[in-house]
């Protein structure tokens, strides 16, 4: 049985300020057990939720990270870097660097490689755009970009990683997937993790759906068969929206 995982994705949203009182309220609050609960912040946040969040059952995710261990890459941030501020997941290919930061499949699985060899556990995002979905590519899409990011990792390896199913058209427009269709190209995604890396693989995998989800949808995603949670962005910069979220993936999985 997988354990489902909501992330809250801020994206470059919160002050220092703002994410150490987010983190200061949610503590407070009573946790929800049985869902894994991930928060990924801006790099400028990520100490200061650190020393709040360690020991609580929330851990803490970045947003990207480079692929070398150090080196002359200005502005970026290494594994080790993040490893060192205890950073447990990090969010690798979000459709947003590759629209706007040159992110390709090939630095995607790059990026997959070195936070693995870190032990940072990479949610990896896929998803077809608006042309892509009207034009009936949705399984090419993800199946390219599935097999592209898990290039060259053991079955081992690929059970670790969690994916994150994002239709681009879907992101921040309120227009959501049918809980139905997200499940069938979720599906289709396990497919095609287990013809490269086997069953026990494809049965390990984590896979989320990301794209307007709120707490008033949450719980049809979450009583999909293969749907394992949620990377939420809008709906997870209030604590009430987030503890929301996690309450609903809690409620469906009963
Ligand atoms: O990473 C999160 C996704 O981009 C979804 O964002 P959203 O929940 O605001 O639509």
């Amino acid at each position: 049985m997988r354990t489902p995982i909501i992330a809250g994705n801020w994206k470059m949203f919160k002050t220092i300020a703002e994410a150490t009182d987010f983190a200061k309220q949610l503590t407070a609050t009573k946790a929800i057990e049985g869902v894994e609960q991930v928060i990924c912040a801006p790099f400028t946040t990520l100490s200061a939720l650190a020393g709040i969040l360690q020991g609580t059952p929330y851990a803490l995710g970045a947003q990207n990270v480079h692929f070398a261990d150090q080196g002359a890459f200005t502005g970026e941030i290494s594994p080790l870097m993040l490893k060192e501020i205890g950073v447990k997941y990090v969010i690798i290919g979000h459709s947003e660097r590759r629209q706007y930061f040159n992110e390709t499949d090939e630095t995607v699985n790059k990026k997959v490689i070195a936070a693995l060899s870190h032990g940072l556990l990479p949610i990896v995002c896929v998803g077809e755009s608006l042309a892509e979905f009207e034009s009936g590519s949705t399984e090419q899409v993800v199946r390219t970009q599935t097999e592209a990011a898990l290039n060259g990792l053991t079955s081992d390896q690929v059970k670790q990683v969690v994916i994150a199913y994002e239709p681009i058209w879907a992101i921040g427009t309120g227009k959501s997937s049918t809980a139905e269709d997200a499940n069938k190209t979720i599906g289709y995604i396990r497919g095609c993790v287990e013809r490269a890396f086997g069953a026990e693989a494809a049965a390990a995998i984590r896979i989320q759906y990301g794209g307007s989800v709120k707490p008033d949808n949450i719980e049809g995603y979450l009583r999909q068969s293969d749907i394992d949670g949620a990377l939420v962005g809008g709906a997870s910069l209030t604590v009430d929206g987030f503890v929301q979220l996690v309450a609903g993936a809690s409620a469906a999985r009963g």
